[in-house]
């Protein structure tokens, strides 16, 4: 069934909002303009709503196969789409990791078979993700891994970066680094800063993270990679992309929503929902990150959804898994917490989560035009709601946003030309 979306508001370049329709014919974007005709289409009302192309998240964890308890594909996806995303990128700290041919080939089978929404998977850089073997990067690749990635640990040595670099340059695959250099976490669950100090909880240091990305851009000008770094957290890590990108090393960047609006001084106690890796930083590394943001420092937006059990969160501060959930509730914070109070703009804001992070990986999704990939996302800026984790699609309700009143909300999703999700409606 062809698609005409009516009387929505489409960004233009330049920011403003204008009256447009969209006529959409399988899987494509037929048409957009004004006052397009009714030619049989399933008609959907756009009246008052923002309609942007569907989000892009190349940082989610869907815990399948293995963390089925936590998260499958099929939930996973439908929070994503719930979101207002289209495309997520499948991260491989899985049981099995996605490391060889059959195992990557299961899940994409898996996949196929449960999606709501487009998921790329990453393939990890080593072997069971330990560090010790690398993984044959040619033949993921031809099965379709979107790039490599250890995320959940750093990779230690510098020796097994610069190897895996100089694969993933031969093949134009990207390297992409959760950064933590293990000899300087010393077992720790916050950020080494106030709080930590303050409730006697080992702290994980800053240098944890920019240490291994000074390392990680200087092998990838050596070795000629696309280098992206995952979550970055710290006035200094940001510092090092700046540098390095100045120099003119291929390196991109992503942050997170949390880290974007919260620091270690908005912890209001022992609450395992603000445990996340990497932690919530100090507020001067909080501003560093948007104002990195700002001057192109760091290119993009992803979640790093990461769903746990309310019972392993419940295992307190020290012991509880590292993660929280962000699919269901990026758009609506951000939106509210940096467009509204008039630290970003809107366009920002929906450029950050789609065409930017398409260009940094070369993706050909994120635009709204004739001829694009119909993935669309209708979002009701006026609309105010209470974050609710139970109301969430995601198995994971660890939210540290619980409560927070947001405007922002998508209403619909629309993934290759099929509405796949629409507000108070269940989907098929
Ligand atoms: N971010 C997290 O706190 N946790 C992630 C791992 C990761 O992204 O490094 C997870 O898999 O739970
Ligand atoms: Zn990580
Ligand atoms: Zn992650």
């Amino acid at each position: 069934m062809n698609l005409l979306i009516k009387n929505g508001n489409i960004l233009a370049e330049n920011g403003e909002l204008k009256k447009q329709d969209i006529r959409v014919e399988g899987t494509k974007i037929l048409e957009i303009g004004e006052n397009l005709a009714e030619n049989g289409e399933h008609v959907l009302d756009a009246e008052g709503q923002l309609i942007v192309p569907g989000l892009i998240d190349l940082h989610v964890h869907l815990r399948e196969p293995g963390g089925e308890h936590k998260e499958t594909i099929e939930t996973g996806t439908m929070a994503a789409a719930a979101g207002g995303f289209t495309t997520i990128a499948a991260m491989p700290n899985t049981r099995p990791v996605p490391d060889t041919v059959e195992n990557l080939t299961n899940l994409n089978n898996r996949i196929e078979e449960t999606s709501h929404v487009r998921v790329l998977p990453y393939a990890s850089i080593t072997i069971r993700e330990a560090g010790k073997e690398l993984t044959d990067f040619v033949s993921l690749k031809e099965t379709g891994a979107f790039a490599f990635t250890d995320d959940g640990v750093g990779v230690q040595q510098a020796g097994m970066m610069y190897e895996a670099m100089k694969k993933a340059a031969a093949i134009d695959a990207a390297v992409v680094a959760h950064c933590e250099d293990n000899s300087l976490i010393y077992g720790g669950a916050v950020h080494d800063g106030e709080f930590a100090a303050k409730h006697d909880i080992p702290g994980i240091p800053s240098i944890c993270e920019s240490v291994h990305i000074a390392r990680d851009v200087l092998i990838a000008e050596a070795a000629g990679c696309h280098y992206h770094v995952c979550h970055i957290s710290t006035e200094g890590s940001v510092r090092t992309v700046r540098d390095a990108k100045k120099a003119g090393i291929r390196v991109t960047a992503e942050v997170t929503p949390h880290h974007l609006l919260l620091c270690d001084e908005d912890i209001p106690g022992i609450d395992t929902n603000f445990k996340m890796n990497p932690p919530l930083r100090g507020k001067k590394d909080q501003q560093a990150l948007i104002e990195g943001l700002l001057e192109g420092t760091i290119d993009f937006i992803a979640t790093d959804h990461a769903p746990h059990t309310a019972e392993e969160k419940a295992a307190g501060m020290k012991s509880a898994p590292f993660g929280i959930v962000g699919l269901e509730t990026a758009f609506p914070l951000l939106y509210t917490h940096l467009v509204q109070k008039g630290l970003i703009t809107l366009k920002q804001l929906v450029d950050w989560m789609t065409i930017k992070p398409a260009q940094a990986f070369g993706l050909p999704y994120g635009k709204l035009e004739e001829g694009a990939v119909a993935d669309i996302a209708l979002i009701d800026l006026q609309a105010e709601k209470a974050i609710d984790p139970e109301k969430f699609y995601s198995k994971g309700k660890n939210t540290p946003f619980a409560g927070w009143k947001c405007n922002g909300w998508p209403t619909a999703t629309i993934s290759e030309g099929k509405l796949v999700w629409q507000e108070g409606k269940v989907q098929a």
